[in-house]
């Protein structure tokens, strides 16, 4: 594990700086260490103050560290004045880690300097000790002592004037470039064309606090492992992408919050009790509802055949007003799927029910005309429309997934206790063959699949969103499974009047 060492400013709100930093080199597989050059009050709107340490501080900082830690790589961050610079100077020139990489910090994102106006020739003096550095756009033109670029062809004259004239790579950055793409090259000295270039659409948020600082230190993390500076780069812009791309999820502060650093983590992260799939957490949630379920009177005679035939007809029924809706549920939610694959299962499963299962609803019912829809019914019917329809993807996904996975789970375990009491034909023969055949438990699957890979990428708060109505879909199946043989034990006549219908 490479051992990657942050000088830099500090960040309170865990955005930029050292916090950043330390985030970034673990999320690059790297041991993260930090030397403050200084202390700053600061948050996602700006700078507040900030306070530097004596330079005997920071220079026992880094006599501390060095003298005892092996460093495979150095990242340099904010320095804020001459007499910091010089001291990092002197350290780096002395201790010579196998990899520098340095972020010419001069203003924040969120505004306010973080480098002294006359600090900025003495950071001249740190650039040959670089083997990378990452400047943005304005810091590049303050290096190249130029007006800053406003096309990203000026952008890479002037990035390939400071390699040169440092010899020294450089990351040109077009994140302040204006327009829908965000280039970044990697030029070299001594090649007129850049080693590589990356070009892609920018990502709609206005969360970028400590990008720079972010994608300088997962680089140098990188690299120390790898000695690839062009792989360095893929591997940190794509991961840098990623938690932009999840960064409003976050919720951190009223201006320009910080970065996800890792969304590509939240698996492992899903819950403390679980090491496996979202959906075994689920599945152990849920195991007294099942529990019930498996001993309910309509389940045991449904599986043994000696369910009544005006009770399992009066479910019948219920259940084709259930399936109208859920048809509706799924279709809302390929409307809202984010992958094509989530879209097409949604939208597939959606005319499915209307389809097969409503053949078994046409044959059994042979016409008849629906019922009152009882409470049971009507309450898991607008808890559906309401989790598929106005709550997230990732959430009314989680409240359909009971339907298949309970059902699959009744249909395969009631046709195991039909086949080993041999009872052939059995009365409910065409409904276990419905929820046992392969493509259902396939569909429960590919349901699953897609909950898992929602809960991966959501925030904590979803997750606990996504287990209440999971298990909320769960009671309701388990009182709609009740609700026949407990409505026929409470209301005779109901039964006798339905009783005609068969
Ligand atoms: N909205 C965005 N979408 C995609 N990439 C971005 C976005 N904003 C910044 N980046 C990337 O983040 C990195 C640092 O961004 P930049 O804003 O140029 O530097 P700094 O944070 O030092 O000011 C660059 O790789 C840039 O391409
Ligand atoms: C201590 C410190 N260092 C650097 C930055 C720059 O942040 P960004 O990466 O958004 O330019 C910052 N805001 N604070």
């Amino acid at each position: 594990m490479p051992r990657v060492l942050s000088i830099a400013g500090t960040d309170p709100t865990g955005g930029a700086g050292q916090a950043a930093d330390l985030k970034s080199i673990a999320a690059m597989g790297g041991y993260g260490m930090n030397v403050i050059t200084a202390v700053v009050a600061q948050n996602t709107k700006g700078v507040i103050d900030i306070h530097t340490p004596p330079v005997r501080v920071l220079r026992a900082q880094l006599e501390a560290v060095s003298s005892d830690v092996t460093l495979d790589a150095v990242k340099v961050g904010m320095l804020g004045s001459v007499e910091v610079i010089e001291a990092v100077r002197d350290w780096l020139a002395e201790v010579k880690p196998p990899v520098t990489v340095l972020d010419p910090v001069m203003v924040a994102t969120a505004g306010g300097r973080l480098l002294r106006a006359e600090a900025q020739t003495a950071l001249l003096s740190l650039l040959p000790f670089a083997d990378l550095i990452t400047p943005n756009l304005p810091e590049l033109a303050v290096l190249a002592g130029a007006a800053p670029a406003g096309t990203w062809t000026e952008a890479l004259r002037q990035g390939q004037d400071v390699a040169e004239r440092f010899g020294t790579r450089v990351l040109v950055k077009g994140g302040h470039l204006p327009g829908a793409r965000t280039p970044d090259a990697l030029l070299e000295p001594g090649r007129d064309e850049p080693v590589i270039v990356f070009d892609d659409p920018r990502v709609a948020t206005s969360n970028t606090h400590g990008t720079g600082c972010s994608l300088s230190c997962a680089i140098a993390t990188v690299v120390a492992r790898t000695g690839d500076w062009v792989g360095a780069v893929s591997t940190a812009r794509s991961w840098l992408r990623g938690a932009l791309e999840h960064a409003d999820g976050l919720h951190v502060g009223r201006g320009n919050g910080p970065v996800h650093h890792f969304h590509h983590a939240q698996h492992v992260l899903v819950d403390t009790d679980s090491h496996g799939r979202f959906t075994d957490a689920l599945w152990r949630d849920c195991e007294g509802v099942r529990g019930e379920i498996d001993t309910l009177d309509f389940v045991a005679q449904l599986g043994n055949g000696t369910l009544p035939s005006e009770t399992f007809q009066w479910y019948l029924d219920q259940d084709r007003q259930y399936l109208a809706v859920y048809s509706r549920a799924l279709a809302a939610l390929a409307a809202a799927a984010p992958s094509e694959s989530a879209r097409a299962f949604f939208a597939h499963g959606a005319a499915e029910v209307v389809t097969v299962e409503s053949a078994l609803h046409r044959t059994r019912l042979h016409g008849a005309p629906p019922q009152p829809a009882s409470e049971v019914t009507k309450t898991y019917s607008d808890f559906l429309l309401a989790a598929t329809g106005s709550e997230t993807f990732a959430v009314g996904a989680a409240a359909v997934l009971p339907c298949y996975w309970l059902y699959a789970a009744v249909g395969g375990a009631l046709t195991e206790k039909a086949r080993a009491a041999g009872l052939e034909p059995h009365p409910y023969g065409d409904w276990l063959a419905t929820y046992n055949a392969p493509g259902f438990h396939l569909a429960t699957e590919r349901a699953k699949d897609i909950v898992d890979r929602a809960a991966a990428t959501a925030d904590p708060v979803t997750r606990r969103r996504m287990r209440e109505v999971f298990m909320r879909g769960c009671e309701l199946e388990l009182r709609f499974f009740a609700e026949p043989v407990r409505r026929a034990g409470a209301r005779p006549f109901a039964v006798a009047s339905t009783h005609r219908v068969c």
